[in-house]
């Protein structure tokens, strides 16, 4: 017999409060995909902070209602029927546990992969609806934002001067790549008034392993990024936009001239966040390494490897290890 144990609300993690600021932070870089002159601002960000948001992105809002409201049915059924569709091992409905290695937060998700065959069966078994109409609603959201993804990072390719505009996005495009789709789902931690304690965790700080993130959420705060000073900010929602997180991948391609975001989301405790992610990955066979471009005469900062073994590696670590330290160079 499997015995479900839910860890009580005594487990989740608290934040220090030391370092947040619990104002918005309104200096988020924007990147206004229509405008050409982007480009320089983009590399700027990406050095800053690893962190953007992307306005007039042209991903069509009948995509992402779509499937925002099919998430908002799933979440809202009882959760015996939601844990017919886990665990997460990886992929699958997974509730408070994330990943294999015991980080717990006050989220439920779903995580489904990409290019590798999927099995929308368990899902659309809960929503009661034919797994092709869950397929096809990921599918045209992911379709899109990959889209929207790989023009940022042929912006990125230019604005880096590299003469392979698809150096990156090719990466993304290509049919092997090993991307993932996650969607979470906060519900209110109404326990926390109870608890007179605020600030549980939701999801974990870490830095996302694969080459880039594009979140979009709905209009309930939550998300903070950590800045070189220290200092956790809050990023103000916007359900019209999109927000990018450079991740672990693309800091060892730029030889750490872009730095993977720390981030990390708070509880609310009255509304709830919903946000989807894709994390756009490389083949597991790819060579994850330094552009020669980029190196200006400098030795690479890391040891060579593949995705497969970041990956590997990457999975048997909490959330908030430093996953890239195991691959430095001692220089
Ligand atoms: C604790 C973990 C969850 C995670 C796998 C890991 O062992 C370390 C990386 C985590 C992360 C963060 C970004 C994405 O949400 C994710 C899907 C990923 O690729 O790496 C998660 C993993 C997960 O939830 O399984
Ligand atoms: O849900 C969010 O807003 C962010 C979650 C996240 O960082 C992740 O799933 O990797
Ligand atoms: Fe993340």
């Amino acid at each position: 017999m499997v015995v479900i144990t839910t860890p009580s609300i005594d487990h989740f993690p608290i934040v220090n409060n030391s370092f947040i600021d619990p104002s918005f932070f309104n200096d988020v870089p924007i990147i206004d995909l229509s405008k050409p002159d982007s480009i320089n601002l983009i590399v700027k960000a990406c050095e800053e902070f690893g962190f953007f948001k992307v306005i007039n992105h042209d991903v069509p809002m009948e995509f992402i209602s779509k499937l925002e409201s099919e998430a908002v049915k799933f979440f809202s059924s009882t959760l015996s029927e939601k844990l017919k569709a886990g665990p997460a091992d990886p992929f699958g409905y997974g509730n408070k546990k994330i990943g294999q290695n015991g980080d717990i937060g006050w989220v439920e998700y779903i995580l489904v992969s990409i290019n590798s065959e999927f099995n929308y069966q368990k899902f659309a078994s809960v929503l009661g609806v034919n797994p092709d109409n869950i397929r096809a609603a990921v599918n045209d959201y992911v379709t899109e934002v990959k889209k929207m993804a790989c023009e940022v990072l042929e912006m990125l390719a230019e604005g880096l001067k590299i003469h392979q505009r698809n150096v990156f996005s090719k990466l993304l495009m290509d049919e092997e790549s090993d991307s993932i789709f996650r969607v979470n789902h906060y519900p209110p931690c109404s326990e926390i008034e109870e608890f007179n304690t605020k600030n549980r965790i939701g999801f974990g700080e870490h830095t996302d392993p694969q080459i880039i993130s594009v979140l979009r959420s709905n209009n309930t705060s939550g998300l903070q990024i950590l800045l070189k000073n220290g200092h956790w900010i809050s990023v103000p929602p916007d359900p019209n936009s999109f927000f990018i997180n450079v991740g672990d991948s693309l800091q060892v391609m730029t030889n750490g001239r872009f730095k993977s975001v720390k981030h990390r989301v708070l509880t609310n405790s009255v509304k709830s966040r919903l946000s989807m992610i894709y994390f756009g990955g490389p083949p597991l066979s790819e060579k994850i390494a330094p552009l020669p471009s980029l190196m200006e005469g400098k030795d690479s900062l890391y040891k060579e490897f593949t995705w497969f073994e970041y990956k590997k590696s990457a999975y048997k670590t909490r959330l908030s290890d430093n996953r890239l330290a195991l691959f430095e160079k001692s220089l």
